[in-house]
């Protein structure tokens, strides 16, 4: 039997997308891993399984995957890839579609431009949402990070994410902190961990080091909780532009309780089948 997928990616964060809907799919921890190794397998960031919806009146649901083999909540450069992949694999029409997520509904829209954009939903602070080991919820948190104390802002996009505000991204120690505020024990499902240049109130830097993949050359739950920290402790507007290694995203929210909205490609690099 063979598997069909596609390799995507949304600014160099890449991904093997699978149509579960026309296709019986079934994956284990050991052959995603497998298959995402860069050396032995096909290579990838994270993978991306597209299904039926389990609710009325939503279109799709997608599961998302680590290459560590881990199932996780969200993934922003997937979603956009998830839009793409739909309609160029002809299981919709729709240019707005509906998906389902393991933390609620997203919304993408595929633009005119080739763009998408997709609604992200409304970000959470609480610590038990995130989840992060804190009294209550605080704009600024400190943490100890090795030898050092480093100040984070946690938001939860779907899934967590810990940013912290550093003067250059070319210096920032992603290497050497990353892997240490990932397993930090006060983040007891890990967390995606974020370093953020603000370069003027319109547009910011960012690396991440992203939970069960490493630093990846974007993140766009990651560019969204940045910007979300950084509106949310006054140094940006609305609406940003977010440098990322791989590439520019826009970011907008409005404030408290209102959505996130990501712009940004979507790819497809080939489309291959294996062995199954
Ligand atoms: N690359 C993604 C995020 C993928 C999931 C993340 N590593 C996690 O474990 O939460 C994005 O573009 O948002």
């Amino acid at each position: 039997m063979t598997l069909r997928f596609s390799k995507m990616h949304g600014l160099g964060n890449d991904f093997m997308v699978i149509d579960g809907v026309r296709q019986s799919v079934t994956l284990s921890p050991e052959l995603i891993q497998q298959w995402g190794d860069r050396h032995f397998g096909i290579g990838f960031d994270q993978l991306l399984l597209v299904e039926q919806s389990t609710q009325a009146g939503v279109d799709f649901r997608y599961r998302i995957f680590n290459c560590d083999g881990d199932e996780v909540e969200q993934c922003g450069n997937g979603a956009r890839c998830f839009a793409r992949f739909v309609r160029d694999q002809g299981l919709t029409d729709k240019d707005e579609i509906t998906v389902e997520t393991a933390k609620g509904i997203i919304y993408p829209k595929l633009e005119a431009d080739g763009n998408v954009t997709v609604n992200m939903g409304v970000p959470r602070f609480a610590p038990e949402e995130i989840p992060f080991e804190a009294p209550n919820e605080a704009l600024i948190d400190p943490l100890i990070v090795g030898e050092r104390v480093v100040d984070i802002s946690v938001v939860s996009m779907g899934n967590p994410h810990a940013v912290q505000v550093v003067d250059s991204v070319v210096t920032a120690p992603v290497a050497e902190q990353g892997p240490l505020i990932e397993n930090h024990p006060r983040f007891p499902a890990r967390v995606n961990a974020g370093f953020m240049e603000i370069v003027s109130r319109i547009e910011i830097r960012l690396r991440v080091f992203e939970r069960g993949a490493g630093e990846t050359l974007a993140c766009g739950t990651g560019a969204c909780a940045a910007v979300v920290a950084g509106i949310r402790r006054g140094l940006l507007d609305e609406r940003v532009l977010v440098h990322t290694r791989g590439g520019d995203l826009t970011i907008a929210w409005a404030g408290s309780g209102q959505p996130v909205f990501m712009t940004g490609p979507a790819v497809t690099v080939f489309s291959g089948e294996l062995a199954a």
